[in-house]
């Protein structure tokens, strides 16, 4: 079990993580979700004793990383992948790893074929594509046997093999009972592995919170229909307590109707319609809006990249809106009481 606590990193006048507090659970995937410079990689590199808080704490199995005896066996990294001496086959980087933390000299081999990084193991990683650079992180990573495995968007630069890979990897890491800790910028590729989520804009904790609740939240469902007789269906609609919203193009939007009572109810008044889609806000659209304030840039107009609080040179988070944001997400999930999945 991984616990962070009220942890704060200041770059001179940056604040890079501002006061995070949260567990990651056990036997799950958690994915570490925030937009570019949220604070992901700093929080990370903390846990690992790659950086020195500023204030607060972390703890692994109960203890800071530095009091670990043999931190690889406790807990397994990826960070940066490219960080591998490039004159170094893999099997030599992964045998000096293995050494210096006296795990035994077979598990090199064993992690070099869980990761299909066999046949090249005599290769100087320096001369390695990016895919392979993350499988050899992620066979270091594997090396102790840990407990706890953190990667830091494992899925960077991997074609949709490797893609496909590393989820199924993490699930079955996951399966057997580790902590899988993950980081991402994109909640489509968090809705495909992770089973809980700690979201983080600016530094700040803005949502903790399992995967099914996010989606149960934040997915919600409507049915778009278009019809030449507009007026006679909102009619009929309002009276069966139908709520629709007209859209832009002439079409309109059925909030809480499913197709079947829809088309029904269109034929009983024979109303002609010309298109009845159920269609879902996907989790990303979600997961922007709740972002929203805490993004580095956005993107204006005509496409430019525009920077977002240019004179919030401290990287102070404007405060989570106390409604829930209207997008479904919310200060409960920080507050006591509030709905959350039971963690191990
Ligand atoms: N060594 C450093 N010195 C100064 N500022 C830093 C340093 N490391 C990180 N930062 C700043 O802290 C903020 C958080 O950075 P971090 O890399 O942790 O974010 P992230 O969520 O991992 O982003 P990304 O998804 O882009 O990797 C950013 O504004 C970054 O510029």
């Amino acid at each position: 079990m991984i616990e962070v606590h009220e942890l704060t990193k200041r770059y001179g006048d940056k604040l890079a993580v501002d006061g995070l507090s949260f567990q990651v659970p056990q036997g799950v995937v958690t994915g570490f979700l925030g937009p570019n410079g949220a604070g992901k990689s700093t929080t990370m590199r903390m846990m690992l004793d790659l950086d020195r808080p500023t204030s607060g704490s972390v703890t692994i199995d109960g203890r800071a990383y530095h009091q670990l005896r043999q931190p690889l066996k406790h807990i397994g990294a990826l960070l940066e992948a490219k960080a591998v001496h490039p004159g170094r086959t893999a099997y030599n980087h992964l045998l000096w790893l293995a050494r210096s933390n006296r795990i035994p000299v077979g598990r090199v081999d064993e992690v070099l074929g869980m990761v299909g990084l066999r046949e090249v193991a005599k290769r100087k990683s320096g001369g390695f594509s990016l895919g392979m650079g993350q499988r050899l992180g992620i066979a270091a990573a594997l090396l102790g046997d840990p407990k706890i495995l953190m990667f830091d968007e494992p899925v960077n630069g991997l074609d949709p093999e490797g893609i496909l890979w590393v989820r199924n990897l993490m699930k079955l890491l996951a399966q057997e009972g580790r902590t899988v800790f993950v980081s991402s910028h994109l909640m489509s590729e968090m809705a495909l592995t992770a089973d809980h989520l700690v979201v983080i804009g600016q530094g700040r904790l803005l949502a903790n919170l399992s995967m099914d609740e996010f989606i149960d939240q934040n997915s919600h469902g409507f049915v778009r229909v278009r019809t030449p007789q507009p007026e006679a269906l909102l009619e009929a609609l309002a009276t069966a307590g139908i709520t629709s919203r007209p859209l832009a193009d002439g079409g309109f939007e059925v909030v809480d109707g499913d197709p079947a009572t829809i088309g029904d109810l269109a034929r009983d008044h024979g109303i002609a319609l010309h298109e009845l889609s159920p269609q879902r806000a996907s989790l990303e659209e979600a997961f922007m809006q709740m972002t929203a304030d805490s993004v580095e840039y956005r993107t204006g107009a005509d496409g430019s990249a525009i920077p977002v609080n240019p004179g919030n040179a401290a990287g102070i988070a404007p405060p989570p809106p106390e409604d829930g944001g209207g997008g479904g997400w919310g200060a409960q999930w920080q507050q006591p009481g509030g709905k959350r999945r039971k963690e191990s």
